[in-house]
């Protein structure tokens, strides 16, 4: 028999050895039920073989993930399983394997990412950077469950397809404003996109800075449809609330930027003791999250009261609300808070970095960039901007939409590099990625019950046997004789996440911003290369940043108007405005 006492013996002699020992035993134990729980013993995907209690850990690409996990499809087939530290990952490559999983299984592959046991001990950060901070109230931090189908059909209920229409003429107004912006200033054309401090570029924390968007097209068009509020520069307090706020979840975010991250027991220091500033910031966070969801919230509510509101998501939500005596009203009045808010949150940066991508690619294809204008001058003409209207006799501009979504994937994976910290984080870096709920068998293979599943939308919007010419940007992947080609392969099955019950729920709101910046910039604006110190074109690379959001490098290009005509336009359209 083995000899128990003498185990304990060794144990109590190196101790160093008992943490890796307990893990090493966690590992089996969890393979042993995992065992268990496969009853007709399938095996499991193909995948990288890994490491004894680590797993993959070492394997996992830290550039670009996406093209990295591309390669590997060509060795393991178009779904790719690892274990990292215990937590399963199901990488699926193809059309197929996404909408078999997301679409046609979606009861079982809608959840996020839990936090598994053997990293109980990092929750404390998590807490504070979900809870304790305030981040609740963003539905994609949500798990699977009652609260947040009810926060997404409250979401759906306002920017369903069928109602986004609503909020075009508030589109065009912020477009219009950012055309004379460019005007004014259009070497800092980046910036009139979104301002965007430097810090926030280097991933992975690009998903910090969803809030950044300061001064933006995108800060106006949001506050104005959620709140009804105009923002008139970037010393708003609303926005530089929600600036401070985002720059909180940054730094609490950096893995080990709080000592509690490393040693949990400080969790137990009170806020007033020398060192526990952590605390202080958590509660500083807190309440500045507090306000960005709760300020613009009450003022609308004031409004709604003094019957003085502008129409807005959140009048209409507030309109809808029981009677503040009635048992649902906390709940339903906490609901349409969120709703307001995720709103405000959700799209901004997302939507910032097509416009980019945008810019860059009619800097790189001069020659789509003058298709599209010829199509705009012969359906719009030259003396005034293309609106909604024009949309659907512009098929050259709808596909170079379609395309400026595929050729740059803002969000490539649905998750970035899943380090130890961000899987112990339980975070936001991986708030996208599906989660499995119960054990599956699919096409001969155990996906055991918990494991993260994400689409590899990189893969699917790069398929040369759906795209011609995968890395160009080429418009025509979605024309034939001259119209929308309804076999093209459309972007939104990948870009925008995947399965009814996750999908993006603000995407058909992205697609009209998308349209009327894109239409808008193209009537009346050149944009090429700038010129170099012998006045010749710069040549510039489509280089993109890594992270869970995924954004064009910073590059210069010249903007000027296309001719005098064009110029008067963008001039009269502001007056318009004021
Ligand atoms: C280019 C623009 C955009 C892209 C690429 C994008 C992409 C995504 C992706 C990939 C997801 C995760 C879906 C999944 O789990 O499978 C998501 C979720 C979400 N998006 Fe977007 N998005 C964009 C614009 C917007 C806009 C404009 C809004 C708000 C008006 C918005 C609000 C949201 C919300 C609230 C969620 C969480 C949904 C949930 O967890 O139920 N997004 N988005």
């Amino acid at each position: 028999m083995f000899p128990v006492s003498k185990a304990i013996d060794w144990l109590v002699a190196y101790p160093f050895h008992t943490v890796p020992l307990l893990v090493l035993l966690g590992t089996v134990l969890k393979s042993f039920r995992t065992r268990r729980r496969n009853p007709n013993g399938l095996p499991l995907p193909p995948g990288p073989k890994g490491w004894p209690i680590v797993g993959n850990l070492f394997d996992m690409p830290r550039d670009k993930p996406w093209v990295v996990y591309h390669k590997w499809f060509q060795v393991y087939g178009d779904m790719i399983y690892f274990e990292v530290l215990g937590q399963p990952f199901l990488i699926l490559g193809s059309l197929k394997r996404t909408s078999d999983l997301f679409d046609k299984r979606s009861t079982n592959y809608s959840d996020r990412l839990r936090m598994p046991m053997v990293l109980e001990l990092r929750m404390e950060t998590a807490d504070i950077i979900c809870t304790r901070m305030h981040w609740d109230y963003n539905m994609a931090m949500l798990p699977y469950g009652t609260w947040w189908r009810r926060h997404r059909r409250a979401f759906q209920e306002y920017f369903h397809q069928n109602v986004v229409s609503k909020y075009q003429p508030i589109q065009s107004r912020e477009v219009r404003a950012f055309l004379h912006r460019l005007l004014t200033s259009p070497d800092k054309f980046m910036h009139h996109i979104r301002h965007q401090p430097s810090f926030l570029i280097t991933p992975p924390l690009t998903v910090y800075s969803n809030l950044l968007f300061l001064s933006s097209t995108f800060a106006a068009t949001i506050m104005s449809v959620a709140y009804g509020i105009s923002v008139k520069d970037s010393d708003d307090p609303y926005i530089s609330r929600a600036e401070e706020a985002l720059e909180g979840l940054a730094e609490a975010g950096i893995p080990g930027s709080f000592l509690v991250d490393i040693m949990p027991i400080l969790k137990y220091v009170p806020s007033w003791f020398p060192g526990a500033g952590f605390k202080r910031k958590a509660a500083h966070w807190r309440a500045l999250n507090h306000q960005v969801s709760e300020l613009p919230f009450e003022y609308v509510e004031e409004q709604v009261k003094k019957g003085t509101a502008v129409p807005s998501v959140a009048a209409a939500l507030i309109e809808h609300l029981p009677a503040e005596d009635h048992p649902l009203y906390a709940e339903e009045r906490r609901i349409a808070q969120d709703t307001a808010a995720v709103a405000y949150v959700g799209g901004a940066d997302t939507t910032v970095s097509s416009v980019q991508a945008f810019f860059l690619a009619m800097a790189l294809y001069p020659e789509v960039q003058r298709r599209a204008q010829a199509e705009i001058d012969a359906v719009v003409g030259n003396d005034r901007l293309p609106d909604f209207s024009d949309r659907d006799a512009l098929p050259y501009i709808n596909a170079l939409v379609k395309e400026t979504v595929r050729w740059n994937l803002v969000i490539p994976m649905g998750a970035s590099y899943p380090t130890v910290f961000s899987i112990a984080l339980r975070s936001y870096l991986l708030a996208v990625g599906h989660m499995c709920s119960e054990d599956d068998e699919y096409d001969g293979y155990f996906i055991p019950k918990g494991t993260v599943v994400l689409g590899n939308g990189w893969s699917i919007l790069h398929d040369p046997t759906a795209f011609s010419h995968p890395m160009e940007f080429r418009p025509e992947h979605y024309l034939k004789d001259g119209k929308l080609d309804p076999n093209a392969r459309n972007p939104d099955c990948a870009a925008f996440g995947y399965g009814r019950r996750l999908i993006c729920p603000g995407r058909h709101m992205s697609d009209n911003s998308l349209y009327a910046i894109v239409s808008s910039v193209l009537a009346v604006y050149d944009i090429k290369p700038p010129l170099d110190e012998h006045g010749k074109d710069v040549k510039l690379k489509p280089e993109f940043t890594s992270g869970l959001l995924s954004y064009p490098v910073p590059f210069q290009c010249s903007i000027k108007p296309r001719s005098g005509l064009a110029e008067s336009l963008i001039r009269d359209c502001i007056e318009v405005d004021h």
